[in-house]
């Protein structure tokens, strides 16, 4: 495959671009008639809109639904606002769960944002895009198709499900393309100063080091490497300058589903959950299984995992190792792949910024509406 590199203009360009908020006016998308193409696609980005104001992102494994919540509804509003409308906010902001599968990840939420002229918080909801079917169904129970004609959307989904959101909600998906819309969102939460970016020092000696704020204030250029259930990896050099450069069907779907079949878990928190005690050395070859120690020459320390899951041929081997063990393995596996593919694709576009955003730590991308 023939990786793009960035020419030295290119990255003189991006170096210029400072972060700023008016790189983001444009944020806040508006799906409407008039603003949307023979296909959905957004044209163009309107001044007004009317609540309530959702934006989705139909993905492969997770569908996320950021609902804006106005907090600064005057009298007047307050008066003349639909008995529908108010009762889907009171719906979405006094539970945390919904049907039997969605849930408001409340540790996500945003106060105090401006959008559109007005303040109010995000909310973060999520379901698993398989349960799709009852989650039309509980919409089209909330009055949802009464109060919204079209709704941003994003992710795969947004174009697999746009006949079903028509024909159980008679509501049109305006679709944004979905790297569009990472990029986006992950320059809407950093501009927050929320230290959402973060790295680990010292690194090599994970369980001695800190989790650090990144400072993220002049970004580009930078690699983003998103993992959901598979992985695209970009090379950004502007807020409306980036190229996917890369890709890896071994991601968050793999992690997932190896797990699943390996241990017999069936969730990922059950997932995460024996993946954090297991250790995966009883099931990789590592260096030092080989080389009896470091691999000098080469410069591969002994703890290197020399072959991911190199041990498990053995039927002696296989019976010593639990099921935390091959949850750690398997988490290991991917995210050493991962990493692996990233700072390859860092040394061919001569970047050295790498941020990775993954919803294994449940992040949210899109922020559209
Ligand atoms: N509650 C969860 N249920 C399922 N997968 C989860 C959950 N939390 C995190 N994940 C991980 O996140 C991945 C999905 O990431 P996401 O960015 O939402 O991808 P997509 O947009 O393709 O759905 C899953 O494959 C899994 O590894
Ligand atoms: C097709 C996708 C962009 C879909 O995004 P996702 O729902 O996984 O977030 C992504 O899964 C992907 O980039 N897969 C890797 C394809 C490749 O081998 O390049």
């Amino acid at each position: 495959m023939k990786v793009p590199v960035a020419t030295s203009a290119e990255m003189k360009e991006a170096e210029k671009f400072p972060l700023n908020i008016s790189d983001f006016t444009n944020l806040i998308e508006v799906a409407n008639d008039d603003n949307m193409d023979k296909n959905n696609n957004v044209k163009r980005t309107d001044e007004y809109m009317s609540m309530p104001w959702f934006g989705i992102d139909i993905g492969g494994t997770l569908t996320k639904l950021v609902y804006f919540e106005p907090k600064d509804i005057t009298p007047d509003e307050k008066n003349t606002e639909a008995n529908s409308l108010r009762k889907i906010r009171k719906f979405l902001t006094k539970n945390s769960s919904y049907g039997n599968t969605g849930l408001r990840d409340t540790h996500l939420q945003m106060d105090d944002v401006d959008i559109r002229n007005r303040k109010g918080s995000l909310h973060f909801i999520r379901f698993p895009t398989s349960e799709m079917s009852s989650f039309l169904s509980l919409a089209k129970s909330k009055g949802m198709a009464d109060l919204v004609t079209a709704v941003c959307a994003t992710g795969g989904g947004a174009y697999k499900f746009e006949k079903d959101f028509m024909h159980e909600l008679n509501m049109k998906l305006a679709k944004f393309d979905e790297l569009d819309t990472l990029i986006k969102g992950v320059l809407f939460s950093e501009l927050r100063h929320t230290t959402e970016c973060y790295y680990f020092n010292n690194a090599r000696d994970i369980r001695n080091s800190q989790k650090m704020a990144y400072d993220f204030s002049r970004p580009y250029p930078f690699i983003l490497v998103n993992v959901g259930s598979g992985v695209s990896l970009l090379a950004v050099y502007g807020p409306n300058n980036y190229k996917r450069i890369s890709g890896t069907s071994l991601g968050g779907g793999t992690f997932l589903g190896l797990c699943c079949l390996l241990t017999g878990c069936t969730s990922y928190e059950e997932a995460i959950e024996l993946a954090t005690k297991g250790d995966h050395t009883k099931v990789d070859k590592l260096v030092k299984d080989i080389y009896g120690g470091d691999y000098a020459r080469f410069g591969l320390p002994g703890d290197l995992v020399a072959s991911s899951y190199g041990q498990m041929h053995n039927k002696d081997k296989q019976g010593k190792v639990s099921r935390e063990d091959l949850a750690n393995a398997t988490l290991v596996t991917i995210t050493n792949n991962i990493g692996s593919i990233a700072r390859m694709c860092a040394l061919n576009e001569k970047i050295d910024k790498v941020c990775s955003l993954t919803s294994l730590n449940l992040m949210y991308k899109s922020t559209n509406f």
